[in-house]
């Protein structure tokens, strides 16, 4: 039996950014079942990413059309594959290297906790003073009959081959972001979603701004549609619910994603629910000296890469000396889509329910010379200002680009710096940030 300082359980943005926190002072063994490195640069973000490259140069080249360029040039799906493979080939063996240079050892293999010191991996038993579960969330079924014959969003960014026909069930990020790049890329997408609202996180109207676009797609939205089931066909899959039929060449869950906690958490005497682990204001779970990050715990922040990375900071520093309770900044979401969506702090909802102390302020930026010069005829900038303070409360942003603004906005609101004071600075002209004196 191996002893060690700490134990990290998943090696995930989030555990990884535990484990090289503690590396200089602790002896520490990181445990892996599959890909090192986790979700995000293997089957998430990152090769997600990989793949939108090639629909943002497509879409801007579209846009262009009688504009200086002629013709839209198509998607080769695989040759995008092929680039895609070319970055996540190397993520397990790069991450097991850098591991291994940090003098951080690593074993490969499901672990599981034998008692609330003990865990087990691959015949093997170690022992730590503390444990980090970092292990993340897999993709959800839904539970219907046939549910099995359903793809994940993992098995989409690993396609030889795009169906030509395809769905996605669900309409949160997942569905959104795969569906533009599968129908970019020239098939026939549908979208089934058993309610008429999508990404019910955002603004109404935002929303409707990156359907919209998705629709100019081509996409095909079956809203108010609760599947019954799935049976196979000669074809593909055939989708069932009441009054409703579709055959598709294959099916993907896009339904959410269910914490991955089955690791004998009952024997370490640690509580979990349906929404993952659950942590006090120091991420320890039930058993205090063993601490949980990441999309594994229930929370309210959004289960996501730089929100895994920054709990591993902490987690990591708070086992080498306790700074108090963790404290987050602001975290800004993006949708990924046909356009972006992004958001960051007070959700417009909230703001517009305390009017005496939120200024919004929401304004068509598409005619504004960077949005302009790029054809993005769909901008929109939304501003929450607290009236008190002068400083950003919050943001919503819809634009092809807007993933780069969102992060200004979000650099205001967590250094505290007023709108005033931030429209003074000088910005390199002309890109989207010397605009945000008109913004701010
Ligand atoms: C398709 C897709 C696109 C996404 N796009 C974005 C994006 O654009 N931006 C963003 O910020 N986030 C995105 N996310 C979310 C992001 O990937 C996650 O928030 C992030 O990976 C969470 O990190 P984590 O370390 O908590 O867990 P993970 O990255 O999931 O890592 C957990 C690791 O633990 C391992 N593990 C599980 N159980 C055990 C066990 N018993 N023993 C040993 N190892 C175990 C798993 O194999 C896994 O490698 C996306 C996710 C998906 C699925
Ligand atoms: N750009 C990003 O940052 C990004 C991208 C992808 C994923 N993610 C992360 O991954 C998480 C999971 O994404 P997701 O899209 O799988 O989940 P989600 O929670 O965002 O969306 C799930 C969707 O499925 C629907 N749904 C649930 N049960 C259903 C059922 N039985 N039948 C039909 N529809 C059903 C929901 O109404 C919702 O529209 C996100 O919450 C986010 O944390 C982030």
């Amino acid at each position: 039996m191996k002893q060690y300082d700490v134990i990290v359980i998943g090696a995930g943005p989030g555990g990884l950014a535990a484990a090289y926190q503690l590396a200089d002072s602790k002896k520490v063994l990181v445990v892996e079942r599959d890909l090192w490195g986790g979700t995000c640069p293997n089957v998430g973000c990152d090769p997600k990413k990989m793949l939108y490259s090639a629909v943002q140069a497509k879409d801007q080249a579209g846009r262009m059309t009688r504009a200086g360029l002629e013709g839209i040039p198509d998607i080769n799906w695989p040759n995008l594959m092929a680039f895609k493979r070319g970055y996540t080939d190397t993520v397990p063996s790069g991450t097991l290297a850098g591991l291994k240079s940090a003098g951080i050892d690593a074993v490969h293999g499901a672990a599981r906790f034998l008692d609330p010191r003990t865990v087990a991996v691959a015949g093997e038993t170690y022992r730590a003073t503390n444990f980090v579960i970092a292990t993340g969330q897999a993709p959800a079924l839904p539970k219907i009959p046939g549910a099995s014959l359903l793809k994940t969003s993992s098995d989409f960014l690993n396609l030889d081959q795009l169906p030509m026909t395809l769905a996605f069930i669900g309409a949160g990020y997942v569905a959104l972001e795969l569906a533009n790049i599968a129908a970019a890329a020239g098939a026939t997408v549908h979208l089934i979603n058993h309610s008429a609202r999508a990404l019910r996180s955002f603004p109404e109207d935002a929303v409707a701004q990156l359907l919209a676009a998705m629709k100019d797609r081509r996409i095909i939205f079956h809203d108010n549609v609760a599947l019954t089931g799935v049976i196979s066909s000669p074809r593909g899959v055939i989708l069932q619910a009441a009054d409703f039929s579709l055959e598709v060449q294959a099916a993907f869950s896009a339904v959410g994603r269910v914490p991955a906690v089955a690791l004998g958490l009952g024997d370490a005497g640690i509580q979990v629910g349906a929404r993952g682990i659950h942590v006090d204001d120091h991420l320890r779970t039930t058993n205090p000296h063993i601490f949980a990050l990441g999309d594994v715990i229930a929370k309210t922040q959004p289960k996501l890469t730089p929100v895994a990375s920054f709990e591993g900071r902490y987690v990591g520093a708070t086992i080498l000396a306790d700074r108090g309770p963790i404290a987050y900044p602001a975290q800004p979401v993006v949708v990924y889509g046909t356009t972006e969506l992004a958001q960051v702090g007070i959700s417009l909802t909230d703001a517009e329910a305390a009017p005496d102390r939120y200024t919004i302020n929401t304004q068509d930026v598409s005619r504004w010379y960077t949005y302009n010069r790029l054809k993005d005829d769909s901008a929109t900038v939304t501003v929450i200002t607290d009236k008190a303070s002068g400083e950003i409360a919050g943001a919503i942003v819809v634009s092809t680009i807007a993933e780069e603004l969102i992060n200004y906005l979000t650099l205001l609101m967590d250094t505290h710096v007023p709108g005033k004071v931030a429209a003074k600075l000088i910005y390199a002209y002309p890109t989207p940030a010397s605009y945000l004196q008109y913004l701010v």
